[in-house]
């Protein structure tokens, strides 16, 4: 039964994504340049594009001029480039959103933030926290926003989770455990299994320390505890799993323990049934419940927040698609709230605009929470004895 409504959650959501679309643009809205023609593209930047007045597709890139072409004509954009310099060059393109593979990220912001542009990079940040401190840095001597893509972050249902965990009503967090998985896995060739391009299960499936780290508001970890890889059988420098456990120190003073597994091979189920049901998810223990945040990844598709209380045994269910702790007030470019369609892309996209737009996001990715996300990722890999993922500083 849980599957059948998880389903027709995602059927729902799915259907109001597609029913909502162009919406008419503003006077002075901002030109949008696509790096790469990647997968992720239409989810993550192109559709959440479409229903905000204030951007443009103009134009997207990839390093092969037909692919370019294709994609523009698909999509609307009103021009493409065979080359990402060629876009780069276009002074008319405001901002950038870079879909590369993880070991290009550094790169092509880099040449981004110096060919005038601001930039929304995705996730993970970079190859290593050394390039990530180059990149925020760079981005600041050039007066140029950076923001990292993690889409999750700025979702309704996010903010009401940290706004339950920070209640008082529970106590304090004791512990932390959160996973991501891929079942079916990722296919053989894919970008994930390459050690040079910044692959890995930790790279990949780096939400789960990063819904960590959130609902701690925590830097970097007091101690890795534990952190053991499964190595993936063609480069065993590429972990296919990483479980770490760690203490971190939250801004209130307190020490918890955290769990992260992260698995891009995850085993079916006796051979036969892959674990479909196991969304990215994290549970919180505090003094006083259990709370779960299941489908925190992308809970514009379905998610829920089950509290279960220690003492009762009881289980409360909590969700939130618009508006919120933080959105509530806020006014978007299509009005109070949000959307209750709205994808955790569109509403980081309308959060990445105010700023572009000199106003105040309503919430944000921090270059120095980026940093913290890729030192915590290579104290994980140092500790389980694999080599940092290389980099270009
Ligand atoms: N926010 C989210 O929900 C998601 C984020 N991601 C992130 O987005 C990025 C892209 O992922 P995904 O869409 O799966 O990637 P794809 O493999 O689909 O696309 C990557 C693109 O990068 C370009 N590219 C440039 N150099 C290379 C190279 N040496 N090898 C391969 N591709 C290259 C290619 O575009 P072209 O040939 O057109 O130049 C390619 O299409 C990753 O960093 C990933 O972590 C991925 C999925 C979801
Ligand atoms: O960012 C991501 O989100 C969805 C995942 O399946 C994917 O592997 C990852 O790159």
């Amino acid at each position: 039964m849980a599957l059948v409504i998880q389903a027709y959650t995602f059927m729902y959501q799915y259907a109001n994504s597609w029913l909502h679309t162009a919406s008419k643009k503003q006077p002075g809205a901002l030109k949008m340049g696509v790096l790469s023609a990647a997968q992720i593209n239409p989810a993550a930047a192109i559709h959440p594009a479409e229903t905000h007045p204030g951007v443009i597709l103009y134009a997207i890139a990839s390093r092969d001029e037909s692919t370019a072409k294709s994609t523009a004509r698909k999509y609307n954009f009103q021009k493409h480039y065979g080359s990402y310099e060629a876009l780069l060059a276009d002074p008319e393109v405001d901002f950038v959103y870079i879909s590369t593979p993880n070991g290009l990220h550094y790169e092509w912001a880099s040449k981004a933030v110096k060919a005038g542009k601001h930039v929304l990079l995705e996730k993970p940040f970079t190859s290593n926290a050394k390039e990530a401190e180059a990149i925020v840095r760079e981005a600041e001597e050039a007066g140029k926003v950076l923001m990292e893509a993690f889409h999750w972050q700025f979702h309704p249902a996010a903010h009401l989770w940290r706004s339950l965990l920070e209640s008082g009503k529970y106590g304090q967090i004791v512990s932390t455990d959160a996973k991501m998985t891929a079942s079916p896995g990722v296919p053989h060739g894919d970008i994930r299994w390459q050690f040079d391009l910044a692959g890995g299960s930790m790279m990949d499936a780096t939400y789960a320390l990063s819904f960590t780290r959130y609902a701690l508001r925590a830097g970097v970890p007091e101690k890795i505890l534990s952190a053991v890889a499964r190595p993936y059988d063609k480069d065993e420098r590429v972990d296919a799993a990483m479980t770490a456990t760690m203490l971190f120190n939250t801004p209130g003073g307190q020490t918890v323990h955290s769990r992260v597994y992260t698995d891009i091979a995850r085993s079916w189920v006796g051979g036969l049934i892959p674990r479909i049901w196991e969304l990215p998810q994290i549970e919180v223990e505090t003094e006083k419940a259990v709370i779960l945040f299941y489908n925190a990844m992308m809970p514009h598709l379905y998610h829920y927040i089950a509290i279960t209380d220690k003492s009762s045994g009881q289980t409360e269910y909590k969700k939130q698609y618009a508006g919120g702790p933080i959105w509530d007030n806020v006014e978007t470019s299509t009005g109070k709230g949000g959307e209750s369609f709205w994808s955790t892309y569109r509403y980081q996209l309308e959060a990445f605009v105010s700023k572009l737009q000199g106003k105040e996001p309503a919430c944000w990715v921090t270059g120095e929470e980026s940093i913290n996300q890729m030192k915590t990722i290579d104290q994980i890999y140092q500790a389980a004895g694999l080599p940092l993922r290389p980099g270009k500083v």
